[in-house]
């Protein structure tokens, strides 16, 4: 969202209706991601269940066909020219007793079995044709009934080059899960698509899959829930398939839960949003109020100290709104909203209106003590603040190279608009300074192209100094950067002196912090600087004036704090 769109969007938002229909569509969404993680978890549960039992089908189908390949290869590795020789049904017989999956072993002849472990069938049993031959050569009959046998129907594999046969009883492969009627589980072959054996009703298209073998896959059609596991050895997929109604109903119990803590945290959110609202809403309306009135916004100034002498050189003029309550809230809460509800502009006005009023008198005492003013991104954007700066400049005859305009790193991402401001700044003699420098993402080649004078170290990376924080070395880097480009250097939220020895020794010219001074009202400012004994020599800090430079001053002592 651009700044201007968001600047009239955000209002609107917060008045009245927008922050309902804001809470309603928090519940809304709370509700619909309620309902899609009971769905997760339900499908989630099923795609577990169904998966189970696949493996477990496929795992029996599998030793059904290692039983039935055993057979058969011994029998073929016999090699009697007569298959239905007395020594080839003995072995028939044996491999029988001997496995647990096979019913019957026996020889076929075309599409009749003509002897098997029963002994010699004569003209022999008609088995049908095979439901499909495989890959390898076996002809399989998914549904043979045998005539000598009424057990049932029997799963026949024959290998077509012997005519060696193996049956074996499908239920024993698809004896899991027995007491879920709905379910259907089964075997079919991977390049006919067909059942081999299966309980329950399914689909040829649930089998339309190009699974590779080992694979395994899961999925919901319209009315089943199917997990399918492919064999590493054999070419079959076993599967399983849930109606997709036991889905809906597994859906239902998880909803019975997450439903009502969807609600609840729905109207939890839905609370905090309008609470956010009426406090946005009521803050913006009394900022509103506040800039326009003359009791409740004031200045005040924190020095910037000269490293090496101690001397105060300047200061920085800082926003502060008592609301009628009393309370003071600071800028970090206020600067924000302000830009989000597009009193920004109207804040700058009021804060140079204060801070030029405040300087033509104390210019008078101190003309050569500069002071340094605040701009917001937004106030990059357009020349307005600028405009007006200049015009009560002039209107109290206040020449422009007394005050230094601080913009934060951040504002000047929107290169155009910063270099087309700080070129008029610089036109008129005002002095900038980044601000909060090393919290953005300003690289050199950016700053190059802009016409500054000093770099403020934010307090963040002042505070790791003498510490073994991974930022420690962005301070000297910073230092590098400015020596580079020629700017001075101003630490911020000094606090410590173990921290002005290092400032120094990487060469840092200036500082702020309560190690010196808290921001103060001017007339404290004032009476300060008055209290303080005047030394000789150049005032480093305003080496640009224009004007005779009176002798600058000694630093006070630390006494009153205006913002404690
Ligand atoms: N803990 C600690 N804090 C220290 C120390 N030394 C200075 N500070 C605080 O650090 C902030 C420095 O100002 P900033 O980086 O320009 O950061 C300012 C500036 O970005 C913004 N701001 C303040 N006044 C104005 C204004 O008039 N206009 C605009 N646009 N922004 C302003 O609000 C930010 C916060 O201002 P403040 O609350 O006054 O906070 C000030 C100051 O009171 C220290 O040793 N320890």
């Amino acid at each position: 969202m651009t700044m201007n769109a968001r600047r009239k969007f955000a209002p609107r938002l917060t008045e009245g209706f927008g922050a309902y229909l804001f809470a309603v569509l928090i519940i809304l969404a709370c509700l619909v991601a309620a309902g899609r993680l009971s769905y997760v978890q339900a499908e989630r549960d099923l795609f577990a269940q169904t998966s189970f039992v696949a493996e477990e089908v496929l795992q029996r189908s599998e030793m059904v066909s290692d039983q039935m390949q055993h057979a058969l290869d011994k029998l073929e590795a016999r090699n009697d020219p007569n298959p239905c020789s007395a020594a080839n049904i003995d072995l028939m017989r044996r491999e029988n007793i001997s496995s647990s999956y096979l019913q019957l072993i026996g020889y076929t002849r075309g599409n009749r079995l003509m002897c098997s472990s029963y002994g010699d069938h004569g003209e022999g049993i008609d088995l049908g044709p095979p439901t499909f031959v495989t890959e390898k050569n076996n002809a399989v009959r998914n549904k043979v009934k045998l005539t000598l046998e009424e057990m049932g129907i029997y799963v026949a594999v024959t290998h077509v080059s012997t005519g060696f046969t193996a049956f074996a009883l499908p239920d024993l492969a698809l004896d899991v899960a027995k007491s879920d009627q709905k379910l259907a589980l089964g075997t079919y072959g991977v390049t006919s698509g067909i059942p081999i054996l299966g309980r329950g009703e399914s689909q040829e298209k649930w089998f339309r899959t190009d699974l590779k073998k080992g694979e395994r896959r899961h999925f919901v059609t319209s009315t089943s829930v199917i997990a399918l596991a492919s064999s590493e050895r054999y070419l079959f997929v076993s599967y399983c398939a849930f109606p997709v109604t036991q889905l809906y109903a597994a859906w239902r119990n998880y909803a019975y839960f997450f439903v009502p803590l969807g609600v609840i945290a729905g109207l939890c959110l839905a609370g905090l949003a309008i609470l956010f609202a009426r406090r946005h809403l009521g803050m913006r309306f009394q900022l509103r109020e506040a800039i326009k009135s003359e009791a409740q916004l004031y200045m005040l100034y924190q020095p910037i100290v000269e490293l090496d002498s101690g001397r105060w050189v300047g200061a920085e003029s800082l926003v502060r709104w008592r609301q009628r309550s009393g309370q003071v809230i600071a800028p970090d809460v206020f600067i924000p909203i302000a830009e989000i509800t597009g009193l920004m502009p109207r804040l700058t006005a009021r804060v140079i209106e204060m801070v030029v009023k405040d300087l033509a008198q104390f210019l008078r005492r101190y003309p050569d003590f500069p002071i340094n003013i605040n701009f917001a991104a937004s106030d990059l954007e357009s020349t307005g603040s600028l405009d007006r700066l200049r015009s009560q400049l002039a209107s109290f005859g206040i020449d422009e190279n007394r005050v230094t305009v601080e913009v934060t790193e951040g504002s000047l991402l929107k290169i155009e608009y910063a270099r087309r401001n700080i070129g008029l700044m610089r036109e008129g003699g005002l002095r900038i300074a980044i601000d909060d420098f090393g919290t953005g993402y300003c690289g050199l080649s950016y700053l190059v192209s802009l016409d500054l004078d000093f770099l403020k170290i934010d307090k963040s990376f002042v505070d790791t100094i003498g510490t073994d924080a991974a930022t420690r070395s962005v301070v000297p880097h910073i230092v590098q950067m400015a020596k580079t480009l020629g700017l001075e250097v101003i630490a911020e939220g000094v606090e410590r002196q173990e921290q002005v020895d290092y400032l120094r020794q990487q060469g840092v010219k200036y500082a702020q912090g309560w190690l010196y001074s808290k921001p103060m009202p001017i007339a404290e400012l004032a009476q300060k600087l008055s209290d303080s004994r005047r030394i000789d020599g150049p005032h480093a800090y305003s080496q640009r004036s224009k004007q005779d430079q009176p002798p600058p001053l000694q630093a006070p002592a630390l006494t009153s704090h205006a913002d404690d």
